[in-house]
């Protein structure tokens, strides 16, 4: 699928060195999503997520993060409900973690930040009908997040944990199916943050309608340090780098209201 592929993402560093904010930009991502500033909307409703685990396809190390994409070319794995007016299609998920159990995640909730964090990517395939086109519209993309913890051993990310040692390098890709992403959800996903943001990578859209889990899940030690194991380098270059720290700074929230699905 092209919801990743085709996106050039700048040539990453932690902390990548593309701009820090878009100028201009009032709605950029991650923020830090102050829990008693949250509004309660009733009218939030619970999020239907429907994937088909055949459109998984491959896992692949774009230099940034490791992805996993799945076939976006029908309405097979689908995301609606919440605050999301129309239907959107699962391109892909990624995850963004930390050189240590202290910090790796990209949002924070009341400063608190996680080990690492999931990001589960889908285009508005009601409205538009690329990812290509759909990333570049206020009401383009939705993007599912969900907080890492440490603790037991989550038996559905092993598959994932025990593929990337193939997936070392950048630009490695291997093929990767039947993967339900459903198995990485909290139990409950009704309870979660809402706000209007953007991409945290290149191109920084401001495509994106933000869904954060309120429930974690718990990964075990060793499966985030083997995340850890993958490097930001393509095996000609000489330097390796490890593949950590890949989170974007915080962005100011320029007034913007994070709604709560829960009082
Ligand atoms: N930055 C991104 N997702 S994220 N980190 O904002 O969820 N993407 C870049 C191209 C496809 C997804
Ligand atoms: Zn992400």
């Amino acid at each position: 699928s092209a919801c990743s592929s085709k996106l050039a993402l700048s040539q990453v560093h932690p902390m990548w060195q593309g701009p820090l904010a878009i100028p201009g930009g009032d709605r950029q991502s991650p923020i830090d999503i102050a829990e008693r500033r949250s509004v309660f909307d009733p009218q939030l409703r619970p999020l239907k997520v429907q994937y088909d685990p055949r459109t998984s396809q491959q896992i692949w190390n774009n230099g940034y993060s490791f992805l996993v994409e799945y076939d976006d070319t029908t309405d097979k794995s689908t995301l609606k409900g919440g605050p999301l007016e129309d239907q959107f299609r699962l391109c892909q998920f990624h995850f963004h973690w930390g050189e240590n159990n202290a910090w790796g995640s990209e949002h924070s909730i009341d400063r608190r930040l996680y080990p690492a964090e999931l990001h589960i990517v889908h285009w508005n395939s009601d409205k538009y009908s690329l990812f290509e086109e759909a990333v570049m519209e206020d009401n383009g993309l939705a993007v599912i997040g969900v907080f890492l913890k440490i603790g037991k051993r989550h038996e559905g990310l092993q598959k994932l944990v025990d593929a990337l040692p193939a997936v070392r390098h950048k630009d490695s890709l291997v093929e990767f199916t039947k993967f339900d992403p459903a198995c990485l959800l909290p139990e409950n996903i009704d309870d979660y943050w809402t706000y209007a943001g953007s991409l945290t990578t290149p191109p920084l859209t401001e495509a994106v309608t933000w869904l954060v889990m309120k429930q974690h899940i718990e990964v075990s030690h060793d499966q985030l340090a083997v995340f850890r194991s993958l490097l930001f380098t393509s095996a000609e270059e000489q330097v390796q780098r490890s593949m950590v720290n890949n989170f974007r700074v915080q962005q100011s929230l320029k007034g913007r209201t994070v709604r709560s699905s829960f009082s």
